[in-house]
Formats: structure tokens, sequence, C-alpha cells
């Protein structure tokens, strides 16, 4: 789907980015990681040429982009940003039409287009999309910039730290959401974070950059249970095994037999907490970490699923562990 070779681009003296290549295939959701200043939203910016690179090739679907319209170019691709930048004199809908609009599509057709995306990303349509983007909180913000990202249906999504300005649990709704709609419609998406959290969660492919080089581009397993040399390992930091959890749901390692249930009943009874199924497995960590024996895992209707325990988190139960072993 796209292919970075050689990219070159300098600011004065300053290499932001030194010969990059980056094969990206259709579908994928790749992640760009580093240190600050290591040129993650310079090379997300040379894929729309917001940023013209001084050196390499860019090719998308079998085309040379440096050889495109950057107008037409950036109208095909959906672009998502940290303070979304929606139009505030116009609706919702009408901010989640506005590439539709500039596509020529006739009103009918992009106001319904609108829509179906904002019900996409959870916004009843009815409900939100007359309002004006100053009477939504931060993170229905952010939806609407994904439904209008999505709006003109393009295969390639640019995010560029499209969660960092909401707090930490609407960014985990928000990350939750996006594993959701790329189940649902499959773009080949890249998306810049700082959050090594973030990263392991969404990311299908992690490519680690520094002073403008890719020092490694891997699975977020083989990354943290291969890092390519020491940057690396430190970049990722210490407990590679609990960080791998970010990429669990609870519902991964749920007890569900009739035992199960039954004492998850009897604990919740006694005033013990619980967590729902699509809970972070993370986050339940953190919470039996928190010195309880188990916690009671509940359904969308409230109901007792089930129950995890710490062990099922951390040991053999727990998926990674089970890959590890078979590996
Ligand atoms: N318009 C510009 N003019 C001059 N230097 C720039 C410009 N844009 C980026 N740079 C420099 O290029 C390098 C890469 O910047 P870039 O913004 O891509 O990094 P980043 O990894 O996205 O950083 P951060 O994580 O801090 O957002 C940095 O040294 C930055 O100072």
């Amino acid at each position: 789907m796209i292919s970075l070779r050689n990219i070159d681009k300098r600011y004065g003296g300053v290499a932001a980015l030194n010969q990059v290549n980056l094969e990206i295939a259709r579908g994928e959701l790749v992640v760009l990681i580093g240190p600050s200043g290591c040129g993650k939203s310079t090379l997300l910016r040379t894929v729309n040429r917001m940023t013209e690179p001084d050196g390499g090739q860019i090719i998308i679907d079998g085309k040379n982009a440096l050889a495109s319209d950057p107008v037409l170019l950036r109208r095909s691709i959906g672009y998502v940003i940290q303070n979304v930048g929606l139009f505030p004199h116009l609706t919702v809908r009408e901010n989640v039409a506005v590439v539709p609009h500039l596509l020529g599509w006739d009103k009918a057709k992009r106001l319904q287009r609108a829509d179906e995306m904002l019900a996409l990303v959870r916004l009843d349509p009815a409900r939100f999309g007359g309002r004006y983007p100053g009477q939504l909180s931060g993170g229905q913000q952010q939806r609407v910039g994904i439904a209008r990202a999505l709006a003109a249906d393009p295969q390639l999504l640019l995010m560029d730290e499209p969660f960092s300005a909401v707090d930490p649990i609407t960014r985990e709704q928000l990350q939750e959401e996006l594993l959701r709609i790329q189940r649902d419609v499959r773009k080949t998406i890249l998306f810049v974070t700082h959050d090594i959290d973030e990263a392991i969660r969404l990311a299908d492919k992690i490519c680690l950059l520094r002073d403008g080089a890719v020092v490694q581009y891997a699975d977020p397993d083989t990354m943290l249970r291969h890092p390519a040399n020491e940057f690396v390992a430190r970049f990722f930091g210490q407990e590679p095994v609990l960080k791998r959890l970010a990429r669990y749901s609870v519902a991964d390692f749920v007890r569900i037999d009739a035992a199960s249930v039954a004492a998850a009943s009897a604990a919740v009874a006694a005033g013990a907490d619980s967590v729902p199924l699509h809970a972070g497995a993370r986050a339940a960590l953190s919470k039996l970490l928190g010195g309880l024996p188990l916690l009671a895992v509940t359904d969308t209707t409230g109901a007792i699923a089930g129950l995890v325990t710490l062990v099922d988190l951390t040991l053999a139960e727990s998926p990674a562990a089970r890959d590890e072993l078979a590996a």
C-alpha cells in the first residue's frame, strides 16, 4: 500500500529524516514512536506532502505520490490531529461532510454519509449532528475528527497524536473505538504517539525512530521480546511482559465456569470491586496489585460474568504467556 524509500528531510543543519525506508501493507495500523524531535510528525506529514521531502520516493498504491497533485492527494487521505481542528461555525454534521463537499458530492448524499460516520464513531446523529463543536466534550470532538477523516472513505488515514489532549479514561475509550472501527472498516493507518502503552495496544507494527532514522520496525511482541539493540530495550523500559498486557482486555482472561461466577457473586455481595469485560487487562492488573485476591467481571448488562485473578493475568494462563510458550 505505502512504500517510503530513502526519505530525507533536512531543516538547516538538522536531519529530521535520514534515509527512512518503510513498507506498510494495506489494512495495517503502523505506529510511529520515538523520543521528542526524532521525526515522527515530519515523516507522517511527508506522506500527504504537507512536508515535502528533500529526497526519496513515496509510492502509494503503486503511484508516485511526489508526482501527483498535492491538493488531490491530501483529499484522498484522512488526517486526524491532536486538537481536531473542527470548524467552530459549522455544525458537527457539516464538519463531517467537509471533504465530501470538496469532492462535489450532492448535499443529500454527503449529509447521509455524515450521519453514517457519526453513528460509526458512536455519536447519535439525531442528538449531536446539529450541535456546534464548542458544545461537545474533548472526547466527542475527537470522535467527530475521526468521523470527518473517514467520511470520503479514504484507504489511508494519518493520525498525529489524535488522543493526547483527552483524559486517560477517554483516551482508553477512544483507543477501544479505533480498534473496533478498524475491525469494521480496515483502513491503512499511520499513527503517531508518545505513549508506549498506546503504541503496544493499537499497533500491528511499531516503527521506532531515533534522530530521523528507523531503529526497529516490527510487531509489538517482537519489539518487546527481541529488541534490536540497547536503545530499543531502554525505550520500552522494564517489565516487557506487563507492557504486552496492553494489547489484551479482561475478556481474554476471564474465568466463566459456574464456580467462578459463584465466587465472583459472593465477593461482590461482600463489597469486592468489579471490572467490565471490555476493560483493559492492565487496568485490571493495577487493581489486583492493590492487594485484591480477585476481581469480579461484569458483562455489558452489568451481570456478573466471571472473575480474574493476579495469576490469570500474569502467569501461564495469559495469551501473551501462551504465545511465549508456543514460540
Ligand atoms: N518547520 C520546521 N522548521 C525547522 N525545524 C523543524 C521543523 N519541523 C520540524 N523540525 C525539526 O525536525 C526534527 C523532527 O521534528 P518532528 O516534529 O518530526 O519530531 P517529532 O518526533 O514529531 O517530535 P515530538 O515528539 O516532539 O512531536 C526536530 O529536530 C525539529 O526541531
